[in-house]
């Protein structure tokens, strides 16, 4: 147990992210108090029952009273909204924070919406899982993942050095950025990974229609986890797409182009082309594991061992 980092912590919606926070920030005694609100009544309810948070509040302004953190964990489309409902509640000198995968549209609609005496930090943890709502968190969510940290202009040091030690010690590693770049970054490792699975799993459902059930029985590895990322929430995936339209369509065209080029070298039978691609993608892979990156890859224990 370490000294609490904020005395209370408000969490607004209490879905995957939120409710891993809480139990993170039990596990190692992050907060005096932490209360929390969603919208749903079922939700709350839900919450109250599996003991997720020390106070479940009937509204966000109540929950937010009084809090020195306030984390905004709703999808991207919810975030300017729910500052909004917030802002006149929050105690001068609080931070706010939010943890949506998309940072340029979460600042463009929360930042005009809060008070001068606020700091507001968004921040990002790259760690989550297919499943949602409350029941699916767990404090080792963030464990060895990383944290993105998007400060705006004129970002005050004490607050955000106090949110940094805040995700150090819930187990993630902290790094900052800024907003474009992480839009771009992201649209590239998960974004545009998360459409392709979309649509490579509704591609096998037109299929199936036809060969019946022979995609889900013959399921190898690969579709596997195209299915498993395809199952994801589909109003927050809808919401990022609809906020990084940029960068996500610019990684789709340079996807498209490629594969174009791979398809023609299927039907002339360029079988070189095909080589030298798959050759040049192996040595990515082979990259993130040996810089010890891949934290479920099964040798990444011996990668950082190796102290490569
Ligand atoms: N699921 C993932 O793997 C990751 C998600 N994120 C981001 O974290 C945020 C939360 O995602 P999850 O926890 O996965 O979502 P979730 O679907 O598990 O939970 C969202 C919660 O927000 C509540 N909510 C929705 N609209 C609301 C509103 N207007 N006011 C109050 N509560 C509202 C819902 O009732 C629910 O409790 C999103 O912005 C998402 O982009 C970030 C990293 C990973
Ligand atoms: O479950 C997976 O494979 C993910 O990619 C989790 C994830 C989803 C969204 C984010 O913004 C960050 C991480």
């Amino acid at each position: 147990m370490s000294a609490p980092i904020y005395d209370r912590i408000a969490l607004i919606g209490l879905g995957l992210i939120a409710s891993s926070m809480f139990w993170a920030i039990k596990r190692a005694g992050l907060a005096g108090e932490v209360t929390g609100y969603a919208r749903s009544e079922e939700t709350r309810n839900t919450a109250r029952r599996i003991g997720l948070c020390d106070r479940v509040c009937d509204s966000a302004v109540e929950a937010v009273e009084g809090a020195d953190l306030v984390v905004l964990a709703v999808p991207v489309g919810a975030m300017g909204t729910v500052a909004r409902e917030i802002a006149k509640a929050l105690k001068p000198g609080a931070t706010v924070t939010d943890v949506g995968s998309v940072k340029k549209h979460v600042i463009e609609v929360v930042g005009p919406e809060l008070p001068k005496d606020v700091h507001f930090i968004p921040a990002h943890p790259l760690a989550g899982t297919e499943h949602s709502g409350p029941e699916s968190g767990f404090a080792e969510l963030f464990d060895n993942r990383w944290c993105l940290l998007v400060p705006v202009e004129n970002c005050a040091p004490e607050p955000l050095a106090r949110l940094r030690t805040l995700w150090e010690r819930m187990g993630a590693n902290v790094d900052e950025m800024d907003p474009e770049h992480h839009d771009l970054v992201l649209a590239v490792t998960s974004h545009a990974p998360h459409l392709i699975a979309y649509t490579m799993v509704g591609v096998a459902d037109d299929l199936r229609r036809v060969t019946d059930s022979e995609v889900i029985k013959y399921s190898a590895a690969g579709f596997r986890d195209f299915t498993r990322i395809a199952a994801s929430d589909p109003t927050m995936w809808r919401d990022v797409f609809l906020t990084n339209k940029e960068a996500t369509l610019e990684i789709l065209g340079r996807f498209t182009e490629e594969l174009f080029a791979l398809q023609r070298a299927i039907r002339i039978g360029d079988g070189q082309h095909l080589f030298d691609y798959f050759t040049r993608t192996r040595a990515i892979r082979r990259g993130i594991i040996e810089a010890g990156q891949d934290t479920d890859a099964p040798d990444f224990g011996r990668a950082k061992k190796a102290g490569t």
